[in-house]
């Protein structure tokens, strides 16, 4: 397991079964404050249900998973609150379409944060200006591209001032040449410090971005290492095979 100065997220010993198909095998995964963790695998290797398990969109059976050296809140207000503090972006967007897109910023800001709606406002159409969207802060989501929307999930989560953000797979719904727009901002935020763990597929990301990039085969953590190690010399024969794979198409 790699060594972390200063933990912000850690699992220790997770065990989760969908049935009887054990998704998650005694993972022990830390997350360091201004680390960019990138989770890489097969299809179906648990990487999505390891990074749900990080907010509690999934629970575990055993371990233990610990914010700041706190176990995660089950339920209530803690719980909003740790979904603001370790905010998630999904493959989806998950916008409200019947509202605006400002509005989509500012809403849990209001509900969660308790801001007025005005100081919400404000610091959303600083996001959406951060993110390249302030044109478009009046519009709805259907009207703005794939690429956008998830630049404004990116927003949204952002205006909750997180400690940390979870990505599950944030381009994979997009047309190709949307796919950058969206790995620019998340590379702009992992340049700035934020710490983040991204389930993803863009191989040149986890290169470029990743302190660490975490393989995962069959519900465990197969290698855990520094990218250019990893993408060089990667050690075990499931790396070895998937990136032969994933690096030919
Ligand atoms: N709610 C669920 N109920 C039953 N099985 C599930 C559920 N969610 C996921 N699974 C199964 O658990 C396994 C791991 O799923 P998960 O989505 O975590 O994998 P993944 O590595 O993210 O895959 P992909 O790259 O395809 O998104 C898969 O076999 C999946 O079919």
């Amino acid at each position: 397991m790699a060594v972390v100065d200063d933990p912000l997220i850690e699992l220790r010993g997770v065990n989760k079964h969908y049935g009887t198909l054990h998704v998650l095998q005694e993972i022990d995964l830390t997350v360091g404050r201004g680390e960019v963790v990138v989770v890489i695998g097969p299809s179906g290797s648990g990487k999505s249900t390891l990074c749900r398990a990080m907010n509690r969109l999934e629970t575990v059976e055993s371990g233990e998973i610990l914010i700041e050296g706190r176990p995660l809140p089950e339920e209530g207000k803690a719980l909003a609150r740790l979904r603001a503090e370790v905010g998630m972006v999904f493959q989806s967007f998950n916008l409200f379409a019947h509202k605006t897109v400002l509005a989509n910023v500012s809403l849990a800001q209001i509900k969660v944060r308790k801001r007025k709606r005005e100081e919400a406002d404000r610091r959303s159409l600083a996001l959406l200006e951060r993110v390249g969207l302030a044109a478009h802060a009046d519009k709805f989501p259907a009207q703005l591209s794939g690429g956008q929307q998830q630049r404004v999930a990116i927003a949204r989560a952002l205006a909750m001032d997180p400690k940390a953000l979870l990505f599950d797979e944030p381009t994979s719904a997009l047309d190709p040449e949307m796919i950058n727009e969206v790995l620019e901002v998340m590379q702009q935020l992992a340049q700035e410090g934020m710490t983040m763990v991204v389930v993803t597929h863009e191989m040149g990301f986890a290169r470029s971005a990743a302190n660490r990039v975490v393989f995962m085969a069959d519900g465990r953590i197969v290698e855990d290492r520094a990218p250019e190690d990893f993408f060089t010399a990667p050690r075990s024969e499931r790396a070895k095979d998937f990136l032969s794979k994933i690096l030919k198409h």
